[in-house]
């Protein structure tokens, strides 16, 4: 799939968002990829899974062994992404603030995992979840994403697989730029303040 042609199923969504937002990381900024909204159509989802797939090395997909994904915002995602590689999904949630396997979710020592994400803005819920995957015995193979919101500029530890890379400019709260100081952030994700 074409960058265009995905850039135009985000689109086609409506989820590229404007205004004011409080990120994971704590950062703010002015545009938001509410991946959600992009998921929600679930042969859209199987489409870009499909595209998200077909970028990893033949030789890593073989490798896979199950996909593992953060909650909320991974869960589509990396269902959809166990369906594109025929694998089992699973994923790791947060009840008590850092990341876990619930649900009889387990893994075998050693078992190769690919970590799904749909958006990595500074790689701080990917870094968690690929900590509690290898807590639980698993082996973070890759990572991979429908966003890259840093350009390439994040360092998750794995080789990175994004099918898009965006620069959308973030913001530490003491350093907003006026246009943001002068409105209230929104914050549209699940992670505890
Ligand atoms: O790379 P980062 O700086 O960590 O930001 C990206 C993360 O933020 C969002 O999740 P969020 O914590 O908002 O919760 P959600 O998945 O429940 O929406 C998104 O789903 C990623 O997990
Ligand atoms: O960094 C985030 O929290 C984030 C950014 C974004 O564009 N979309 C999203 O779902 N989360
Ligand atoms: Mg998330």
């Amino acid at each position: 799939m074409l960058e265009d042609e995905i850039l135009s199923e985000f689109r086609a969504s409506e989820a590229l968002l404007e205004g004011h937002f409080l990120l994971s990381s704590g950062r703010h900024s002015a545009h938001y990829l509410q991946c959600a909204r992009v998921l929600m159509d679930p042969m859209r989802a199987s489409r870009l899974a499909s595209a998200l797939a077909a970028t990893l090395p033949r030789d890593l997909r073989q490798q896979i062994g199950k996909v593992i994904s953060p909650a909320m915002g991974g869960v589509i995602i990396g269902h959809e992404m166990g369906r594109a590689l025929g694998v089992e999904a699973m994923f790791v949630e947060r009840p008590a603030g850092t990341f876990e396997l619930r649900r009889g979710f387990s893994l075998k020592e050693g078992e190769k995992v690919l970590m799904v994400e749909d958006v990595v803005t500074t790689g701080l819920s990917s870094r968690e979840a690929i900590a509690a995957i290898e807590a639980a015995g698993g082996i973070v193979v890759a990572a991979a994403a429908l966003v890259d919101r840093s350009a390439g500029a994040v360092d998750l530890g794995v080789p990175f697989y994004p099918l898009v890379s965006l620069s959308f400019p973030t913001y530490a709260p003491d350093e907003l730029p006026p246009a943001l100081a002068a409105t209230q952030a929104i914050k549209p994700g699940s992670r505890a303040a």
